[in-house]
């Protein structure tokens, strides 16, 4: 008999097919402590949590017959993946079940928003009449800007139209076909920035996406911009809005996600006359937390008798002679992958990797999972996307993979070639495991380097000419940026070359523009592989 813990308040009815298993026992302990939770816990094959539950390491650890952590929603922040992985623990979420509730709460947010409802309620209930204070604004005609054209982005869309909106959209993953296929604009968060009247964001929290909206954007964005957030606290910079807010930039902004949730007492968007707030209900209508029981529930019971599941968001065991083999190259693969989708320039549409030498001689399908969670996880987060479900995330949004082997490898034992194309470019990158060195990046597109994946990097493609190599050293010392590595590749004296620069800290925004601006220096990028 499986035993099963809900630890977290979860719908009945969604549970009900585990509770109807005559292989399965539930109990319901909703608000334990994880103090409580590790007393307990050795008993549990299955955890079911929403978002309250922080299921740790040392839960885990308690957890000595634990299969599977079921989170009935989307996001695992809640959940140590690592520690799930490490202890073979599997992580299942339900990405699809609330997906049209937390549209249709962004809805609702934004028509409250443009008509001032809550505020105008507070005063009704209040005992005043006011019918001059607020006067709203219509959707229809409006430039509705989506960040993040996912599950919920593309649902807010598709609705948005309905209200006679025009939509501007702006995902990497974006491409010309689904656009148009949506009705909306391929846009940039710029244009958008610049250009509409109402914005919403439906991205995870990223280390890209954090504070995508922040001070530089509120300075050229459009006055009168009404913002929406039912995504992640931190997308957009709370303080950065209170500021454009304050200063008649944005006319109004509803926000369901905070930074640090619950927010503090003295939060500045409490009260604040215009900003409403929600606390974290995007998901929390009767239909998505049963749509989401019911998945979170299938899967775990597939996952304890032993069938196949969905929905996984950490690694399934590898067989030891493969993990043996591959286990060396799986950092290198996932660096390989988020360096060139750092260089590509518009929606990825084909991810082709080549093995060369022993690697080719060994089932690679593990190894190509990681580098695809590299391509994929600098966009869409790395909480998201995992060897587990990084085929199926990269099918979902029609990137197509390519996987080829040749035996001999041009100058190494073992080589990994990752060649990313969109509609408008194609970069490459090749790495290898140099004994006694390491992982190393071996070739950018057609340059031969050396370089060691990791760190912040900077990729400059400049003209090979005398003095180049100092003056951009100059500019970045002048800058406090101290390179701690450099490397160079050119293909003919005086030709095109590159330089990779391996730097102690980040480079600003403004600092790569100036890099931009020396004589003979073409492009230059920051990437960063940690
Ligand atoms: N308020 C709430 O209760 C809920 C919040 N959420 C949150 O809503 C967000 C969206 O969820 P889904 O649509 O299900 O996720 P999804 O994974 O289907 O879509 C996210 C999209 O964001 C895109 N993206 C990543 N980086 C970007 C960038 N820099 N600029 C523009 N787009 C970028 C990705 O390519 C992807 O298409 C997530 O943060 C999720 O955790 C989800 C459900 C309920
Ligand atoms: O369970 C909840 O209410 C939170 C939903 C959410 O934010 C998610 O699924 O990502």
């Amino acid at each position: 008999m499986f035993k099963v813990l809900v630890s977290d308040p979860i719908s009945d009815l969604g549970i009900q097919k585990l509770v109807d298993a005559e292989d399965v026992t539930v109990d319901k302990k909703p608000g334990l402590s994880e103090d409580e939770l590790v007393a307990i816990i050795g008993d549990y094959d299955a955890l079911l949590v929403r978002s309250q539950t922080r299921v740790t390491a040392r839960i885990m650890d308690a957890g000595k017959s634990l299969k599977v952590v079921g989170r009935a929603g989307v996001g695992v922040d809640n959940i140590d993946l690592e520690a799930a992985t490490q202890r073979g623990i599997i992580v299942i979420n339900a990405p699809d079940g609330n997906t049209i509730t937390t549209c249709e709460h962004t809805f609702a947010m934004m028509m409250a928003v443009a008509r001032h409802i809550p505020q105008a309620y507070l005063k009704t209930v209040g005992g005043e009449w006011d019918r001059k204070s607020f006067l709203g604004v219509e959707l229809r005609g409006k430039i509705l800007g989506v960040l993040g054209m996912g599950r919920i982005g593309s649902e807010v869309a598709k609705r948005a139209k309905a209200f006679g909106m025009e939509i501007w959209g702006y995902d990497p993953f974006l491409t010309e076909e689904r656009a148009e296929k949506l009705g909306i604009r391929m846009s940039s968060v710029d244009d958008i920035v610049r250009n509409a009247d109402f914005m919403t964001v439906h991205t995870p929290l990223t280390p890209e996406t954090r504070h995508m909206i922040s001070r530089p954007q509120f300075e050229v964005m459009k006055k009168g911009m009404r913002i929406v957030n039912c995504a992640r606290g931190g997308i957009i910079d709370e303080l950065a809005l209170v500021e454009a807010a304050d200063q008649g930039i944005v006319a109004g902004a509803a926000f369901d996600v905070f930074e640090v949730e619950p927010p503090a007492a003295d939060h500045p968007f409490l009260n604040h006359p215009k900003i409403i707030v929600t606390p974290h209900l995007g998901a929390s209508t009767v239909e998505a937390q049963e749509n989401v029981a019911i998945d979170v529930s299938e899967q775990v019971l597939n996952i304890l008798r032993d069938k196949p599941f969905l929905n996984a968001v950490n690694m399934p065991p590898i067989p030891a002679n493969v993990l043996n083999k591959l286990q060396p190259y799986f950092g290198l693969g996932e660096k390989l992958g988020s360096f060139v989708s750092q260089l590509i320039e518009g929606a990825v549409e084909e991810i082709s990797v080549s093995y060369a030498g022993e690697l080719a001689e060994v089932d690679t399908q593990p190894l190509t999972r990681y580098i695809v969670r590299g391509v994929l996880s600098h966009h869409l987060g790395a909480e998201q996307v995992n060897v587990v479900n990084s085929l199926h995330l990269a099918k979902g949004r029609h990137v197509n993979i390519v996987v080829s082997n040749s035996h001999a490898a041009r100058d190494f034992t073992n080589s990994i070639t990752v060649v990313l194309r969109s509609k408008t470019a194609t970069r490459l990158v090749t790495g290898t495991m140099l004994t006694g060195y390491g992982p190393r990046i071996v070739q950018i597109d057609r340059f031969t380097v050396d370089v060691a994946p990791q760190g912040n990097l900077i990729l400059v493609s400049h003209n090979d000419k005398p003095g180049i190599i100092g003056s951009v050293g100059t500019l970045l010392g002048d800058n406090g940026v101290n390179i701690a590595a450099m490397q160079v590749g050119r293909e003919l004296e005086g030709g095109a070359a590159i330089m990779v620069l391996t730097v102690d800290k980040g480079a600003s925004k403004e600092l790569i523009a100036k890099l931009v601006e020396l004589p003979d220096l073409n492009k230059a990028k920051e990437i960063n592989l940690y």
